[in-house]
């Protein structure tokens, strides 16, 4: 399956996000949403309000990163202002996973988890076969434009190790420095979904629509698929 490609769209330019949005809904596979609570990372971005306001303007899957201490005072929420996929950090559920998965699934939602680069994928082992999709950190979580985490890529093997072992549905994804120096090794690790966000695509080139094709080529290239021609 072509790799599907997800922009975070903290990294947008906030004075063109009407246009931006317009580019990445006829494109895009999914639209990463981070939301951050200034306690679990040390920064605030994007809020459940942008995701309402968004919503009637894109029929691409809302999915959205929560990086925030107490998952469940946001997922009702979230879930009511339109998102599809809904991923609280592992490290914040372990105390009620099952409560919070089958919350999330209760509003019809997709669910995923985060896994911090110091966490293992063992911490999730018992409610692994649960999940829509995992999204492996290859940078600590909380900023944009950090350098690639490269220990990563043994844990992108290991999901997919077990996905193929036992026949898992979850889909790998992964956050952090996803660019042209990352995807070949990513691609070719097990990653199924890259989320694009500074160095992978909104700093690449001033015009958006140019910048994917750019992204586009360069992922289509590390999985072996060559463009056709019209
Ligand atoms: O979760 C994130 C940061 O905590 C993000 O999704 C970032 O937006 C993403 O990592 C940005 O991409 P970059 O190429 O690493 O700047
Ligand atoms: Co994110």
């Amino acid at each position: 399956m072509r790799i599907q490609v997800s922009p975070s769209l903290m990294c947008m330019n906030l004075m063109e996000i009407k246009h931006q949005l317009e580019v990445l809904d006829s494109r895009a596979d999914f639209l990463h949403i981070d939301i951050m609570d200034g306690h679990y990372v040390k920064n605030i971005t994007l809020s459940p309000f942008f995701i309402e306001q968004i919503r009637p303007h894109t029929k691409v899957a809302l999915d959205v990163h929560l990086m925030v201490e107490h998952p469940t005072d946001f997922i009702e929420t979230i879930a009511k202002a339109g998102a599809d996929y809904i991923c609280p950090h592992a490290e914040t559920i372990n105390r009620d996973a099952f409560r919070v998965i089958n919350l999330i699934r209760s509003f019809g939602k997709k669910v995923g988890v985060v896994l911090n680069p110091a966490t293992p994928v063992s911490f999730i082992h018992h409610y692994i076969h649960q999940l829509d999709k995992i999204t492996v950190m290859t940078v600590d979580p909380g900023y944009a434009g950090q350098p690639f985490i490269p220990e990563m890529v043994e844990k992108v093997k290991e999901l997919k190790a077990l996905k193929q072992q036992h026949g898992y549905k979850y889909l790998i994804e992964i956050d952090g420095s996803c660019n042209t120096r990352t995807y070949n090794t990513l691609v070719g690790a097990g990653a199924e979904v890259l989320i694009v966000g500074t160095s992978g695509l909104f700093n690449i080139h001033d015009d958006l629509a140019t910048a994917w094709e750019m992204m586009r080529d360069s992922i289509d290239e590390a999985q072996g698929l060559t463009r056709v021609s019209a």
